[in-house]
């Protein structure tokens, strides 16, 4: 579904990505893992047309997304920090992206409904709390029913109900043939959710495979454990 060849990516003389190539198919999620600074946000921002790689190529279905934009309506975006209008109410910033988007027939409101948003609907965007903040980003990230999600570290500042609410929408659109790509820190929650983890260290692919397939690699049971030991061993 999404395929990467040969990224590169600088800021003036830092070199984030560095020729990273790496395959993602329907229906999975994958995590994104990798140290601070690695380059992770950068690819995802790669793909979502937000950052113009320097070199190589970005295919969805086959076709290049590089200085096009209708792809942009198959993915949903949950970013690390959504930032709004201050002054808008939740009401106001959900009818404006809705505004934007009228040609899209199902609209999935499911979240807003888990998440009692419409209970809030009059509060201004300044004055809600990090992780009713994150609710409306989840909420606007599968609103559309896109085919691509991508969630930057989606659960960070969710208290563990909202967490588990989200994981098991993930869980529930990954049956329904999505792909979802989430960067995430957070070892025990890629085990619960994720397929596959594609690793990026300083801008490198380091390796990209199921999650089984690690744990059979290392004999380890746990993921975070497993990874660790890939880490020292090629150290
Ligand atoms: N707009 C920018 N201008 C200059 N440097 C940037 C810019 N965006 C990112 N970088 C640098 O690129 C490198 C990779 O950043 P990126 O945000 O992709 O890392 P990350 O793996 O997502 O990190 P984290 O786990 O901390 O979220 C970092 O050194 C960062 O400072």
């Amino acid at each position: 579904m999404i395929t990467i060849e040969n990224l590169q990516k600088r800021y003036g003389k830092l070199s984030v990505l560095k020729d990273v190539n790496v395959r993602f198919e329907a229906g999975r999620v994958v995590s994104i893992i990798g140290p601070n600074g690695s380059g992770k946000t950068t690819m995802s921002k790669c793909i979502l047309g937000m950052v113009l790689p320097d070199a190589g190529d970005i295919k969805i279905n086959n076709q290049s997304i590089l200085k096009q934009h209708a792809y942009r309506s198959q993915i949903g975006y949950m970013p690390q920090i959504g930032r709004y209008p201050e002054n808008m109410k939740i009401r106001q910033v959900l009818n404006m992206v809705r505004d934007m988007r009228k040609e899209v027939q199902e609209i999935d409101e499911e979240l807003i409904g888990l998440y009692g948003l419409k209970e809030m609907y009059d509060k201004p965007m300044g004055s809600l709390s990090g992780g009713t903040r994150q609710k409306v980003s989840a909420a606007l990230a599968f609103l559309f029913n896109p085919q691509i999600l991508i969630l930057d570290e989606p659960t960070a500042g969710l208290d563990p109900v909202s967490a588990e609410i989200l994981k098991a929408k993930i869980l529930k659109e990954k049956k329904r043939g999505r792909l979802i790509l989430i960067t995430s820190h957070i070892m025990s929650e890629i085990e619960e959710v994720a397929d596959e983890v594609m690793c990026l260290m300083d801008g490198h692919l380091k390796f990209h495979e199921t999650i089984a397939a690690l744990k059979e690699q290392t004999q380890e049971n746990r993921l975070s454990r497993a990874i660790a030991k890939i880490m020292k061993e090629e150290d």
